[in-house]
């Protein structure tokens, strides 16, 4: 491999989870769940299940109103540096080019001159864009934008990569070559994923385990857990009869009339 990306990775604990906003809604409610060192699970449910409020309370945006969250040892009481956020809109600071947005990080921690050159040259050739590293967001197509996006948060060395939707906004092709860039890039470095997304297929082919939430506010159910299947396949080929078959028993699940936790 011309270009070993090991980073930090961390476990994470949730216990008791729930997660009632202002005005009553009781978005979540009951979520248990371990996740390992390394692992990647992905999150799949019907609109309104809980799961951006589940990533939200991970990436210490929203406290939760019961329960707790520990990752790596130490409870979420807020953001932090050992966690890294990647959303649908690419969030990039339009005014800076490839090479300064991903260096913004590494800049931000005051690392020697020649230090942050090279993390950021590694993650930008990570994601295959060194030979756009000097152009700005504007003069890139969606899926190079969030490319940019995965590369700016690893060069923070998180040790917990939070996903929300992130490849929601792209089209069907570039989608899929940034499924594989990921389970490429989740091979080398190793850091914990949670990765919510609304495609039953994308979580099969990324995850280690699928963490199908039903119920919601609309359901006069709180959101929660209701299974954790395991994605036990020797390859992800999508068009393989077992890798369908797990799609089938996920897509029961979340189509399950959800009851109380
Ligand atoms: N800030 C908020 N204030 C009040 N209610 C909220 C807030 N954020 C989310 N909710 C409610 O909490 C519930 C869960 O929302 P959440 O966004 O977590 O679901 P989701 O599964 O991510 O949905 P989607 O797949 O549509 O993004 C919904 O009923 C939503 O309306």
């Amino acid at each position: 491999m011309d270009h070993l990306i090991a980073g930090r990775t961390a476990d994470v604990r949730i216990s008791g989870l729930g997660k009632t906003y202002d005005g009553g809604v009781a978005a979540m409610a009951d979520v248990d769940l371990t996740i390992a060192s390394g692992e990647f699970v992905a999150v799949v449910g019907a609109s309104g299940c809980g799961k951006s409020t589940l990533l939200r309370i991970l990436a210490g945006f929203e406290r939760p109103t019961a329960g707790s969250v520990e990752v790596g040892g130490t409870p979420v009481t807020g953001p932090g540096p050992d966690r890294g956020v990647v959303f649908q809109d690419y969030g990039l600071f339009p005014w800076l080019s490839v090479r300064e947005n991903v260096a913004y990080g590494p800049s931000r921690k005051k690392l020697p001159k020649g230090e942050i050159t090279a993390v950021t040259d590694k993650f930008i050739a990570a994601v295959g864009l060194t030979r756009f590293a000097a152009k700005y967001p504007s003069q890139l197509s969606g899926g190079m934008q969030q490319r940019v996006a995965i590369a700016r948060v690893l060069a923070n060395d998180p040790s917990l990569l939070l996903m929300d939707e992130p490849f929601g906004a792209l089209d069907a092709l570039t989608r899929t070559d940034l499924q594989t860039e990921l389970r490429r890039i989740h091979v080398e470095t190793r850091t914990t994923v949670v990765f919510v997304t609304h495609s039953i297929e994308e979580a099969v082919y990324l995850a280690d385990r699928v963490v199908v939430m039903t119920g919601g506010a609309s359901h006069g159910v709180p959101g929660h857990v209701q299974a954790v299947v395991p994605v036990e396949l020797a390859d992800r080929d999508v068009t393989s009869p077992a890798f369908n078959e797990v799609k089938r028993q996920i897509a029961a699940l979340v189509h399950t009339v959800p009851t109380p936790a």
